[in-house]
């Protein structure tokens, strides 16, 4: 009989939400799952700059999701982030995930380069979905196929790039008779 876990994501952003049931869904196929976002602060910047304070930001994330909601299986941090590599911006994610028995999972994902386009209004200090919405003349696109989405045609967009972070932070949860 298939069993069933509840997922609580650290983010009310669809994208993430996503993102976070296929990874599962795709490393635990015999599960049923359930995910529902929360509204949690990730206590870093609104634009994080280095792969550290992503790193914390999804950290944060998952422990302010644990305290807001205690009673799921699961719980998973999602933090967008940039860092500067060889003069040209980097964008990837952080991805934490904890279960109930305190065992921990953490990966970052695929990372790739920004066009100058884009960077310049980062480091000016603007958030990179609004430099984005603003470089490709559209509305929200950070909640729908995002950064990737954008500068592939959709071959590969935000939630599915979010999903394969996902599974490679769920390997400790699948082999647990290894350390890690
Ligand atoms: O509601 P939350 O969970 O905060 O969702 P968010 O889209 O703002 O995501 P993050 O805080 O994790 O990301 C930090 C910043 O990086 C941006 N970002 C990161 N990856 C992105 C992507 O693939 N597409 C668009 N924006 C992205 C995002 O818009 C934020 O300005």
């Amino acid at each position: 009989m298939a069993t069933s876990s509840n997922i609580v994501v650290a983010s009310t952003n669809p994208v993430k939400i996503k993102g976070a049931l296929e990874g599962f869904s795709c490393m635990f196929p015999q599960t049923k799952y359930g995910a529902r976002g929360v509204k949690t602060p990730s206590g870093v910047s609104d634009q994080p700059f280095t792969s550290e304070e992503t790193l914390l930001g999804a950290q944060n994330r998952v422990q302010n999701a644990k305290k807001l909601e205690p009673a799921a299986d699961y719980w998973i941090g999602i933090e967008g982030g940039v860092e500067e590599h060889g003069g040209v911006l980097l964008l990837f994610a952080w991805i934490v995930i904890l279960d109930k028995e305190g065992r921990e999972g953490k990966a970052r994902t695929a990372s790739f380069y920004l066009p100058e386009e884009i960077s310049k209004l980062v480091r000016s200090g603007m958030e990179l979905g609004d430099a984005q919405d603003q470089v490709f003349v559209k509305t929200n696109s950070k909640q729908h196929n995002g950064t990737v989405g954008l500068l592939t045609d959709d071959v590969i967009d935000r939630s599915a790039t979010y999903a394969t972070g996902v599974i490679m932070a769920l390997i400790p949860f699948k082999n647990k008779n290894l350390t890690f």
